[in-house]
Order: C-alpha cells, then structure tokens, then sequence
C-alpha cells in the first residue's frame, strides 16, 4: 500500500527524513512513536504529498508521490487524513462537514452524499447530533466528525496524526474506539500517537523514529515490553 525508498524529506538545511526505507502491506495498523521533532508528523505529511520529498521515492497503491498532479490528486483522495485540530469547516453542521467530500471530491448526487454521509454519523455514534454545528459539539464528537469526513471519500488508507492530543482524557476513549472499529474492520492505519497502551492494543506494527530514521520496526507488545535500546527505553520512561 505504501512504499518509502530511500526517502529523504528537508526544510532548507534540516533533514527531517533521512533516507527512510518502509513497506506498509494493506490492512496493517501501523504506529509511529518517537521524541518530538523526530519527524513523525512529516513522515505522515509525506504519504499524502503535503509534504514533498527531495529525494528518493514513494509509491502509494501503485502511485508515485513525484508523480503527475493527477496522480497525486489521486493519492489524497486515497489517503484520508485525521489532524490533531479537527478542522472541520465551522460554518457547517456535522451532517453538511460529512457530505462535503462525496459532494465535491466523489461528484455524488446531494441524495447520495446525505445517505453516505448519515450511515458514516451512524458509524461514529453521532447520528443524533448530525444537525449541530461544530462549536455545539465537544471535542471528542468533533473529531469523530472529523474521522467520518475522511471516511465519506472512501479512502484506501488513514492517516491520524495524533488524533487524541487535543482531547481531555475522558474523551479521548471515545475516539480511541472508532478507531479500534476501524482497524478491526480492516481498514490500513498509520497513526502517529503517544497513546502507548493503544499502540500496543491495537497496532500491527510499532515504529520508533528518532531523529529522521526508523529506529526500531516490530510487534509492539514485544518492543514496549522489551525495548531493544536504551532510546526506546529513555522515551517510553519519559512518556509513561
Ligand atoms: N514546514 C516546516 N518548515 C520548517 N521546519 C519544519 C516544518 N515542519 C516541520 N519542521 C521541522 O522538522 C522537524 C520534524 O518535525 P515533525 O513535525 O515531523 O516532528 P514530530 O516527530 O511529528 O514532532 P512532534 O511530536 O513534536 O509533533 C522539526 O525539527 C520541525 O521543527
């Protein structure tokens, strides 16, 4: 579904990704981990090409992130993403944020967008609030929206780039579980995080970066239980 070779990502002299070699296989539930500035964040930006890389290559379901802008036109539409902030649009109820993407990206009829759009509210337990705007709901429903919306596109993957951070604790489960339907749907996943217990719940597969490079690529109940370096273990100490 995704492939890096020899990826390298700057900004100016800084770089971030330093020739990052990854395969990600379709249904995998991948989770990357590592200190901030490590480059989490871009290589996830990266998959999507809101971030464009200098070197290297990256293939996302047979597309080439250089490619033509039909191309990578293609792979957003793909690569559905989930932000930190939920930005949805704040002028449009919950139901109206979900038809944008069938309606504007898929060219669906309004009738088929709404219906796509209800069954994905449904999905993410919001069928009760689809007429509220987003400064109506809390946090959690926001980014339930937010994930809903991504889903309306049907994409092949999702990216969350830490999907609960700007949460309060006790909304973040309710997130954490639409995106545990998910995974156990068999939708591939790469989620940027530093919910540790849910990586190692939930993920197929944990990735440790640190400073542009993958460190350590593994099954995450093995790598947390028994961190093969001292860097791992320095930072799951510092988070935990
Ligand atoms: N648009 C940009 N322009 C310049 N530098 C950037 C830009 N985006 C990120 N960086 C720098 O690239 C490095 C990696 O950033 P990135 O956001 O990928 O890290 P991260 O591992 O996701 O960190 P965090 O956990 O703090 O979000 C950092 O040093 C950051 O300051």
């Amino acid at each position: 579904m995704v492939e890096f070779r020899k990826v390298v990502k700057s900004y100016g002299n800084l770089d971030v990704l330093k020739a990052v070699d990854l395969a990600i296989d379709k249904g995998e539930i991948v989770f990357l981990i590592g200190p901030s500035g490590s480059g989490k964040s871009t290589l996830l930006r990266c998959i999507n090409v809101l971030e464009t890389i200098q070197s290297g290559d990256l293939i996302v379901d047979g597309l080439s992130a250089k490619g033509t802008s039909a191309e990578i036109r293609q792979i957003r539409l793909e690569a559905g993403m989930v932000f930190q902030q939920f930005n949805l649009f704040p002028h449009m109820t919950a139901l109206e944020n979900v038809m944008f993407g069938p309606l504007k990206v898929r060219r669906s009829g309004k009738v088929e967008a709404e219906a796509i759009a209800r069954d994905l509210l449904a999905k993410v337990g919001l069928s009760e609030r689809a007429g509220h705007y987003p400064s109506q709901l809390s946090g959690g429903q926001q980014q339930r929206v937010a994930i809903a919306r991504s889903l309306a596109v049907r994409p092949k993957l999702m990216l969350f780039d830490e999907p609960t951070s700007a949460l309060d604790p006790e909304l973040r489960h309710e997130v954490l579980q639409v995106m545990r339907q998910l995974a156990d749907e068999g939708m591939t996943m790469v989620v940027v995080t530093h919910e540790i217990g849910f990586a190692r719940d939930v993920g197929s597969r944990l990735l440790f970066i640190d400073k542009g490079h993958i460190l350590h690529d593994g099954d995450p109940k093995e790598l947390l239980a028994n961190p093969p370096s001292e860097r791992l273990a320095g930072f799951l100490q510092h988070i935990r």
